[in-house]
């Protein structure tokens, strides 16, 4: 389980963009963080692998406090934590498979890394992934001739190829269309269902949350505004969140 506990974040003196927020997120499902722009959504995600480092609270991952690591037991952590970006962050002129091997990275040696040295169990691995996200046929095209939707598919891919315990999605369908969208959040759900994977991921499409989420945060001026089920998210609350 993550848990989040009375996270704060201030960048400047004068204002708080992250205000006491607590959640947990459990394996196999989705939570989903919505609230108007500049709620605090993208702070929160990144606080949560501390690339965003807080001002006070707890992020807690397999018993450990990620707060109070020092750099090189948060290298070690963040490996159980994958990520996916709105613009993907891919390396445009590398063919998928190359791009997808990269999530090895981190459990690598430098030098194995540096030289690019893949065994063939992780190339395996690799081209089975880009099947699951029915890139097979893309596989050795370069990623500039992919479309959005297929990018943001490969960087599903490279993420799961860490092995990591919780995925951190970061608007990860803003920039696509409505069926793309569609098709990378039924990934995730498979992904979460089949892999016990925790996904958090920020949303600004509240329908799609209600559609997909197991869970739902709602933040507002950086505090947490609504926790619980999509169920539970009425079309009232949307009009208190987003006023
Ligand atoms: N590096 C920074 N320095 C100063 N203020 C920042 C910085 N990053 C974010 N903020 C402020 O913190 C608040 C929360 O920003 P954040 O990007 O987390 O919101 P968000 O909900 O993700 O917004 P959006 O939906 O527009 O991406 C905003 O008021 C923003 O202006």
């Amino acid at each position: 389980m993550l848990t989040v506990q009375s996270l704060s974040k201030s960048y400047t003196r004068d204002k708080v963009s992250l205000n006491d927020v607590s959640f947990d997120a459990q394996p196999g499902t989705i939570t989903a963080v919505i609230g108007p722009s500049g709620a605090g959504k993208t702070t929160l995600l990144r606080s949560l692998n501390q690339l965003i480092r807080d001002d006070a609270g707890t992020v807690t991952l397999n018993g450990e406090n990620l707060r109070l690591l020092n750099k090189r037991a948060l290298q070690r952590a963040r490996r159980n934590i994958g990520m996916i970006f709105q613009n993907y962050n891919l390396i445009d002129a590398l063919t998928v498979v190359e791009n997808v091997l990269h999530g090895c990275l981190g459990r690598k040696s430098t030098l194995r890394g540096m030289l690019a040295l893949y065994s063939a169990d992780e190339r395996a691995e690799a081209m089975a992934l880009i099947g699951e996200m029915g890139l097979s046929e893309f596989a050795f095209v370069q990623c500039r001739h992919l479309s959005g939707g297929q990018k943001q598919r490969v960087g599903i891919a490279r993420a799961l190829m860490q092995h990591p315990q919780v995925l951190l999605c970061d608007e990860p369908i803003a920039s696509l269309d409505p069926k793309s969208a569609t098709l990378v959040m039924d990934i995730l759900r498979q992904q979460a269902d089949n892999k016990q994977l925790i996904v958090v991921v920020n949303l600004h499409q509240v329908a799609i949350a209600r559609g997909y989420a197991d869970h739902i945060v709602a933040l507002n001026q950086g505090a947490k505004v609504f926790d619980g089920t999509a169920a539970a998210l009425t079309d009232a609350r949307v009009q208190e969140i987003y006023g």
